[in-house]
């Protein structure tokens, strides 16, 4: 399908002191005409002001003269930036650059979010999952989902890098958005989104919290403040209202103690506003019967594997119903949802094993997924694993440990080692595998770990691929060379028969 613009047709045009104008004690020096706005030169369009940023690694005002040749007129930044810039180019200099940039935005593209519903799904693990399946409840025509795998608008995709663009990106798609008139938008709110102010400046009118878990402590450093970033969505300055899932400790803890609205669901008994009970799973999905906070029964049909996919529907459904959306209609949705891309995904090339892909790269992730499959496979579970270079590295063994202990054969691999020591990685995911039960194989290679999974596995077995789901390079070094769990595995499979 036809990708989308990631900018609005209408685009609004602000001289430089009318920018200057929106922050406070902002000194502007020459004009330019301002007709976007770009925080990375890989995203710079002809027009832009490119907001210049102090970041962990480098200073954006270094890149100032590639924006500039690729077409930006004017350059934001702080004064040690600024100090940098050649004399003559137009510029705008502030205090904290990123701190007022996400209302700027906002601002600049006149609150385009305010135009439809936003929804944010934020969460260790099933944001990706949710927002697709509050697309498929609301019918693709009318929505918007933005988060890793990428962003669609209506149906049509359009580029976005990270998980939760940075603001001025973000602010742009919502102006798109609007164009196109979708009825809502579902983005993916992470926790590192949070803590950089990317969803400053706009108000969402949901703000789903699904489970804390984990991970990211190589940015957070503890659980604590990893809980206190994702809590912080749940601010007035962040959200109209909150849903929260009763299920998780840390979401118990979030209904407890914010100030917003709270609508909570639970698909494990709790006590709940909307409950999921009598929950049917089967190989392709799960049945369930919801319960709404008036009584009311209505069956639900979860088309993806997985009990814990029930949770995510729900969370989409509560989410979207509580902005006045009709129930039958959003379960009507959900039951016609397509797969997600490279989530519990299936592969089939005519083998007489069930091979299945899934991004799990968490502790809990793995031990969901396996839990999932264990009752549907009739012989041995067999899990390819490994964990991504230059990320939290005290969640290896936790992975290992977890795939040793419900697995019966894990074979240890690499995952993006970027610039990491793959067989480094690799002992930290073995020390924890060593301390469960099955049996366990080492294979850097990934290609020739999923052959070895692929050539043990027989009739009745399952193979699971986890940690790469839809991603389609292994990053080694600065290098990212072409592969796909999923191509892999149906060459591997078709070589073997
Ligand atoms: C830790 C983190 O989130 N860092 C992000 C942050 O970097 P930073 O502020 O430290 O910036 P920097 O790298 O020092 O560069 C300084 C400035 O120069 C600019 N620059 C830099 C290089 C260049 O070639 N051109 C250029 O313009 C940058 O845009 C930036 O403004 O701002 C940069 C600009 O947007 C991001 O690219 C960068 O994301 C890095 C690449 C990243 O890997 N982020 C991941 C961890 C992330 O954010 N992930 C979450 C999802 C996590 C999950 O739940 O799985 C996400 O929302 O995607
Ligand atoms: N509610 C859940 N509870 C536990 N595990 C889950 C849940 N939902 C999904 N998973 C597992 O986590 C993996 C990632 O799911 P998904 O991509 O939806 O999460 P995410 O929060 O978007 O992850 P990321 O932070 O990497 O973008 C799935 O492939 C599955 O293994
Ligand atoms: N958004 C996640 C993706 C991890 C996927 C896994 N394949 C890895 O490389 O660790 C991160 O950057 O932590
Ligand atoms: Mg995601």
């Amino acid at each position: 399908m036809d990708e989308m613009r990631v900018r609005p047709f209408d685009t609004p045009t602000w001289s430089l002191a009318e920018v200057a104008a929106a922050w406070s004690g902002a000194t502007a020096e020459g004009d330019a005409s301002v007709t976007g706005i770009s925080l990375s030169t890989r995203d710079v369009v002809a027009g832009d002001l490119f907001a210049a940023l102090p970041g962990a690694s480098t200073h954006g005002a270094r890149f100032a003269p590639q924006a500039l040749e690729a077409g930006a007129v004017a350059i934001l930044t702080d004064a040690e930036g600024a100090a940098t810039l050649p004399g003559d180019v137009p510029r705008v200099v502030v205090e904290e650059p990123r701190r007022g940039l996400a209302a700027f935005a906002a601002r600049f593209y006149d609150r385009p979010s305010s135009r439809f519903t936003t929804v944010g799904v934020t969460g260790t693990q099933g944001k990706t999952t949710t927002t697709y399946l509050a697309e498929a409840a609301l019918g693709e025509s009318r929505s918007a989902v933005i988060g890793t795998i990428g962003t669609r608008i209506a149906g049509r995709p359009a580029a976005s890098s990270l998980t939760t663009p940075e603001a001025p990106a973000l602010q742009a798609l919502f102006a798109v958005m609007a164009e196109e008139q979708v009825a809502a938008c579902a983005m993916e709110v992470s926790s590192h989104a949070i803590v950089q102010g990317r969803v400053d400046g706009f108000v969402l009118d949901a703000a789903v919290f699904l489970n804390l878990g984990r991970d990211h402590l190589d940015f957070h450093h503890d659980l604590e403040s990893y809980f206190a970033a994702k809590a912080e969505l749940f601010t007035p300055e962040h959200a109209r209202r909150a849903v929260i899932n009763l299920d998780d400790a840390h979401g118990r803890r979030l209904a407890q103690q914010t100030v917003l609205p709270v609508t909570t669901f639970s698909t494990e008994g709790a006590p709940a506003d909307w409950r999921a009970v009598n929950v049917r799973s089967h190989r392709l999905g799960s049945d369930v019967t919801l319960i709404s906070p008036d009584g009311t029964e209505t069956e639900l049909s979860v088309p993806l594997a997985g009990a814990f996919n029930v949770s995510n529907a729900v969370a989409a459904i509560v989410a979207l119903a509580g902005e006045g959306h009709d129930l039958r209609e959003l379960v009507r949705g959900v039951a016609s949802a397509r797969g997600v891309p490279g989530r519990m995904e299936r592969v089939d090339a005519g083998q007489p094993f069930t091979a299945v892909v899934d991004y799990a790269h968490k502790p809990e992730a793995v031990e969901a997924v396996l839990a999932a499959l264990r009752p549907v496979t009739a012989g041995r579970l067999i899990v390819v694993i490994g964990a991504g270079g230059d990320r939290d590295r005290g969640k290896r063994p936790l992975m290992g440990e977890v795939a040793a202990r419900l697995a019966d054969l894990v074979v240890v691999t690499d995952d993006n080692p970027r610039s990491e020591e793959p067989a480094r990685i690799r002992a930290e995911v073995l020390a924890g595998a060593e301390r469960g039960t099955a049996e366990v194989l080492e294979v850097g290679d990934r290609r020739e770990a999923i052959a070895v999974a692929v050539g043990q596995a027989r009739t009745g077995d399952t193979v699971v691929v986890a940690g790469k789901g839809h991603e389609r390079g292994q990053q080694v070094g600065d290098v990212v060379h072409p592969f796909d769990d999923r191509e892999v595995l149906v060459e591997l499979i078709g070589g073997a028969s």
